[in-house]
C-alpha cells in the first residue's frame, strides 16, 4: 500500500479507466482536452461518484475496494481527508471569512474557539488575516482564492485537489495566488487540473496527461 496516493477506477458509462500515482508529498498536474476525464478522476476521489471497479488507498487507508459484483468498501467524502477546490471559491456568503474558514475544523469536531484560532493561523498563512471580518461579497476574486485556499487547508486534507485554481482570476490576481500555492502545496499531496502548461510546471513535479478517460501520458 502506497503512503501516497494510489488510485485505479473504471466507470463503463462514461468510458473512463484510469490508474494514477502520487507519491506522499508530491503534487501532479492533470490535463487534457474537454471530456478526457478530468473532472471525472477527481469526483471519484472526493467520493461524489462511485466507481464501477477500483481501488484507492491514500496515506495508507483504503477510500474504496471495488469489485464490479457490489462488494467491497467506500468510505464516504467526510472521512476521506480530502479538499477540493472547485473552479470558483465556492464560500458560504453569510459566513465572515473567519467564520468560512473554521467551518472545515469545526466539521472535524473542533470547538468554536479552537476553530477560529485554526481559522486566524491559516488566514495569516495566505495573507489574508485583514479580510477575516468580511463577507465573500466584499473580496475580490483573488482574494476569495486566497480564502478559498485558506479554507481546505484548515481542513488538514491527506490530500488536496485543486481545479484550475486560476480560472476565475483576472490578470492581476493569478500571480499572487500561483506564488501562493507554490508555496502552501510545497511537501503536500495534491492534484491540480490545469489546462495551462506554465502553471502545471510551476505547480507540479509531473503532469498526468487524460485522453479519451485513459491515462495517456505521465
Ligand atoms: N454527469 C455525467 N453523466 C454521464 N457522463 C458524463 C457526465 N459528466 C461527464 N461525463 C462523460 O465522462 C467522460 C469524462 O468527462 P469529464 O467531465 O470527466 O472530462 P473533463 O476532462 O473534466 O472535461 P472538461 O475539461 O470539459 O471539464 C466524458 O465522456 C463525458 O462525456
Amino acid at each position: 500500500m502506497t503512503e501516497g496516493l494510489f488510485v485505479t477506477a473504471r466507470l463503463a458509462a462514461r468510458d473512463v479507466s484510469l490508474s494514477l500515482t502520487v507519491p506522499p508529498g508530491a503534487t501532479v498536474a492533470v490535463t487534457g482536452h474537454n471530456g478526457a476525464g478530468k473532472s471525472t478522476l477527481f469526483a471519484v476521489l472526493a467520493g461524489l461518484l462511485v466507481p464501477d471497479t477500483g481501488r484507492c488507498t491514500l496515506a495508507g487507508s483504503v477510500l474504496f475496494d471495488l469489485d464490479g459484483a457490489g462488494r467491497g468498501s467506500w468510505l464516504p467524502p467526510h472521512r476521506r481527508g480530502i479538499a477540493l477546490m472547485a473552479q470558483e471559491p465556492l464560500l458560504f456568503p453569510h459566513l465572515s471569512v473567519l467564520e468560512n474558514v473554521a467551518f472545515a475544523p469545526r466539521s472535524r469536531g473542533a470547538g468554536r474557539a479552537r476553530s477560529r484560532s485554526a481559522a486566524r493561523h491559516w488566514l495569516a498563512e495566505v495573507g489574508a488575516e485583514q479580510f477575516a471580518d468580511r463577507r465573500p461579497a466584499q473580496l475580490s476574486g483573488g482574494q476569495a482564492q486566497r480564502v478559498a485556499i485558506a479554507r481546505a487547508l484548515a481542513a488538514e486534507p491527506r490530500l488536496l485537489l485543486l481545479d484550475e485554481p486560476f480560472s476565475a482570476l483576472d490578470a492581476a490576481g493569478t500571480p499572487v495566488v500561483r506564488e501562493l500555492l507554490v508555496r502552501v502545496l510545497e511537501g503536500r499531496t495534491a492534484l491540480v487540473i490545469s489546462h495551462d502548461p506554465e502553471d502545471a510546471a510551476a505547480l507540479a513535479e509531473r503532469v498526468v496527461v487524460l485522453e479519451h478517460g485513459r491515462v495517456a501520458a505521465g
